[in-house]
């Protein structure tokens, strides 16, 4: 009979548990114990809401206090040197100094889970790296589940994956170097938790969905070849795209099952099946784990019911990834109606979605004909509604000139008629756009939200304010402030709030990093402005002040990315529509007097497609996104970008498309890294590369900051560099911010001086 599992769950818990408790740990006022005590209540909660819903094979492996590419490479005694700590004495502390940092050390440096806008923190590879395995966390998992009668699956990320998903230390090295060693490490693991229970161990391994090289490749058939004696079985696990491409290679492996992300990726099915080993399971990933739309339930049980004609009791049914992409239970959701409702479905309602379709596979259509009703219906109106089709959005996009995404004036023009009014020092100092969301901001909204708080005193609360941070930066001494993003819940799901065609939730929250969540606003119809957005809170702050005060939007991109999208139109379409919306409001902005606007695309590297043939289309309606929302700007207007969290080396030609008059970028973590590439590239305009990592609590030293800022002005000319931190503050607390910028603009000052130019920049006069 078909076996029902998931990759992995949500763990942050349905009100965020696991935030709260993480958070209350830090600051002392929560015990090692009681922390470990909401984490075991949590792992059990989850997996008991899998049982409910008829999982067979729950996954253990899947919950982190942080990050689970940070606990795979503590299962592998992979902990940097430089930490000094031993992964097999690790407590808590250490622990969250690696994730977090401390003051000695930097944390680990975290980016983008392939293109999902969750971070995970970066292994750092030493060539003499010396791994040992270290089961017994997981182990203690595993008899967690055990102990409450479930069937459970371990999960690792697999050896290949790990490896390349690092980075190399030191001295250059060839990172497959380090295989056999690892190798030894994960044989170990295996056999502790077959020894254990284990029947069967679920071995991710993402990195197949991308082009690997030759050599990878090669590597994948030794690696699970060395594996193969595994006295668990192992169920090789590919998600986000499709693995068509190494058919043969997946075929030829020896492991006991494949899953496969069919969501994503079903056309790979047919390279597949033909060389499918008798007796190898499918793990058929049938329900979306990435979005949150209700499966049509009819569509899915005809593949599933043909995959279980041939696969009889070795097909295995699940959703296409993990789930922890999505939110948890959209039963909770109180403020959306009915209908609305009965389109969505999250993590719970996928579970439930599963069980129908083992349901329909093993008793017949007839036994879930309610069911395959309901969605027949779901798929109805939600095609049909209204709601969903705007006329004018149609009109107004076919009606765009074809050169709409252009400027009137190349970069040097621009910049003259910039300069002439900025009149800017030579390194500019400015900030990414949030200051700290300080508890008493967010305490405000909350009132406010439930009504406990008026609408007029929730403003007065929030201009306080901007006008509080406007203070402190001119205290500062910064040259570009910005009004500090106080009264944004988030700078996606803000921006969501108020445009038409956007749903949002109230418990709908997807883990970021550590203990960061975001609610992922939900795109399901025509994308359309209906008032100004922020430009009352942008003309509020330059009352303020006689500095130049920057505007802040969210990229049309990056409001693509980091919402759940309709999935009945293409994603460029509803980019191009989003970008309009926010022409309107950049349009009203420039009026108003606010000519400095930061449009931020943080997302538009995770947004880039797995696969490089599908780069090139995806830049192009990318750029021409962005570049279409500063439609009709005057030349003296200056646009700002701002990106992190990401390897840009692969894309700079398509950053540098943007046509951006200055783009803020996070280069600090990698050590400025990034700007070689930028400097042979030639990046063509303004550049702030961020001079220290804001996600930790850690305060820069000046030396540190000067010796970042050093290495930038050897690529980047003095005339086009900007100074300002790798993103925004909103995580930090004032005591850390006004630290760190008060170094950071003391640097600058005695660098200006010792370029010898303390006036105007000279660069746009060119
Ligand atoms: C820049 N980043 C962002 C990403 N994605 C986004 N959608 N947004 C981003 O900004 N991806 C990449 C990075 C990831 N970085 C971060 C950084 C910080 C957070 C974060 O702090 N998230 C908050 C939740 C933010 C939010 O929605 N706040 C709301 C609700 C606040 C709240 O919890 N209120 C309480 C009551 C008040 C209280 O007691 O504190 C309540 O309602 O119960 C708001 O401000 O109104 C987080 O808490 O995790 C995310 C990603
Ligand atoms: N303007 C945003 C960008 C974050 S990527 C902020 O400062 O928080
Ligand atoms: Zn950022």
């Amino acid at each position: 009979m078909t076996t029902l599992h998931t990759l992995g769950f949500p763990r942050i818990g349905a009100k965020r548990e696991l935030k709260f408790a993480l958070e209350a740990f830090w600051q002392g006022q929560k015990s090692t114990a009681e922390l470990l005590d909401a984490a075991r209540e949590l792992r059990q909660r989850h997996w008991l809401n899998q049982k409910a819903a008829g999982i067979e094979r729950v996954p253990v492996g899947d919950f982190s206090l942080y990050d689970q590419v940070l606990d795979a490479q503590i299962l592998v005694g992979a902990i940097p040197k430089r930490f000094g700590l031993d992964a097999a004495a690790l407590d808590l502390a250490g622990y969250f100094a690696l994730a977090r940092g401390t003051a000695d050390h930097p944390a680990l440096e975290m980016t983008k889970w392939f293109d999902t806008n969750y971070h995970y923190l970066v292994p750092e590879w030493h060539a003499d790296i010396a791994f040992s395995a270290n089961p017994a966390p997981l182990l203690a998992q595993l008899r967690e589940a055990q102990a409450l009668g479930l069937a459970p699956k371990p999960v690792l990320l697999g050896p290949l994956s790990l490896l390349w998903l690092g980075k190399t230390k030191g001295v250059a090295f060839d990172r497959l170097n380090l295989l056999p060693g690892l190798l030894t490490a994960y044989r170990d693991i295996l056999a502790t938790l077959a020894a254990a229970g284990a029947d069967w161990v679920q071995i991710d391994e993402p990195i197949l969905a991308l082009d690997l090289p030759a050599d990878w490749l090669a590597a994948f058939a030794s690696a699970y070849q060395n594996l193969a004696d595994s006295p668990a079985k192992l169920l090789l696990a590919t998600y986000f795209g499709s693995i068509a491409d190494h058919a043969a290679l997946i075929n030829a492996l020896p492991v006991d099952g494949v899953h496969l992300d069919l969501v994503r990726a079903p056309e790979q099915l047919d390279a597949l099946l033909p060389g499918w080993p008798a007796g190898r399971v499918l793990s058929a990933g049938l329900i979306d784990g990435r979005n949150v739309w209700r499966a049509d339930l009819a569509r899915q049980l005809a593949r599933a019911a043909t995959l279980a004609e041939r696969f009889g009791n070795d097909l295995w049914l699940a959703p296409s990834c993990s789930l922890l992409h999505v939110p948890l239970d959209v039963a909770q959701e109180t403020a959306l109606d009915t209908e609305t409702k009965s389109w969505l479905a999250f993590a719970l309602q996928k579970l439930n979605e599963l069980k129908l379709l083992k349901r329909g596979i093993t008793q017949g259509r007839d036994a879930i004909a309610n069911e395959l009703a309901g969605s027949d219906f779901a798929q109805a109106t939600r095609r049909q509604s209204p709601r969903i089709h705007r006329a004018d959005v149609a009109a107004r996009l076919a009606a765009l000139p074809a050169d709409a995404d252009r400027r009137s004036s190349p970069y040097p023009v621009r910049a003259r008629a910039q300069q002439a009014w900025l009149k800017l020092p030579l390194l500019p100092t400015t900030t990414i756009g949030s200051f700290p969301q300080t508890a008493a901001i967010r305490v405000a909204r909350a009132a406010f939200r439930k009504g406990e708080l008026a609408a007029a005193d929730y403003e007065t609360a929030m201009r306080a304010e901007i006008a509080e941070v406007i203070r402190r930066q001119e205290a500062l001494d910064i040259d570009v402030p910005v009004h500090g993003e106080a009264e944004r819940n988030d700078m996606v799901e803000y921006f969501g709030e108020q445009l038409a065609g956007y749903l949002f939730t109230q418990l709908g929250w997807v883990q970021s990093y550590g203990s960061r969540c975001v609610k992922p606003p939900i795109i399901f119809g025509d994308v359309a402005r209906e008032a100004p957005m922020t430009v009352r809170w942008s003309e509020y702050t330059q009352s303020l002040t006689p500095r130049p005060v920057k505007g802040m939007l969210t990229g049309p991109v990056t409001m693509l990315q980091w919402s759940f999208v309709r999935d009945d139109l293409p994603r460029a379409e509803v980019a191009r529509q989003i970008a309009l919306a926010l022409n309107d409001e950049v349009l009203d902005l420039e009026a108003a007097g606010i000519r400095v606007i930061q449009i931020d695309e943080p997302a538009i590297r995770e947004g880039l497609p797995l696969k490089r043939s599908d780069w090139d289309s995806y830049l192009a309606w990318a750029g021409e996104a962005f570049r279409l929302s500063s439609h009709r700007i005057d030349d003296a207007t200056q646009i700002h970008t701002h990106m992190c969290y990401s390897e840009f080396n692969d894309i700079l030609e398509g950053v540098a498309a943007l046509d951006a008059d200055v783009i803020t970028i996070e280069t600090s973590r990698s050590d400025m890294e990034l700007l070689t590439a930028f400097g042979d590239f030639a990046y063509p305009n303004e550049i702030g590369p961020g001079v220290y990592d804001i996600h930790s609590p850690r305060i820069p030293a000046e030396a540190e900051i000067e010796r970042l800022l050093t290495k930038a002005l050897a690529v980047i000319p003095a005339e086009r560099l900007w100074v300002n931190p790798d993103c925004g503050l909103k995580t930090r607390d004032w005591p850390e911010v006004e630290a760190a910028l008060a170094n950071m603009m003391a640097v600058t000052k005695r660098l200006r001086a010792s370029l010898g130019n303390k006036g105007e920049r000279v660069s746009g006069r060119g």
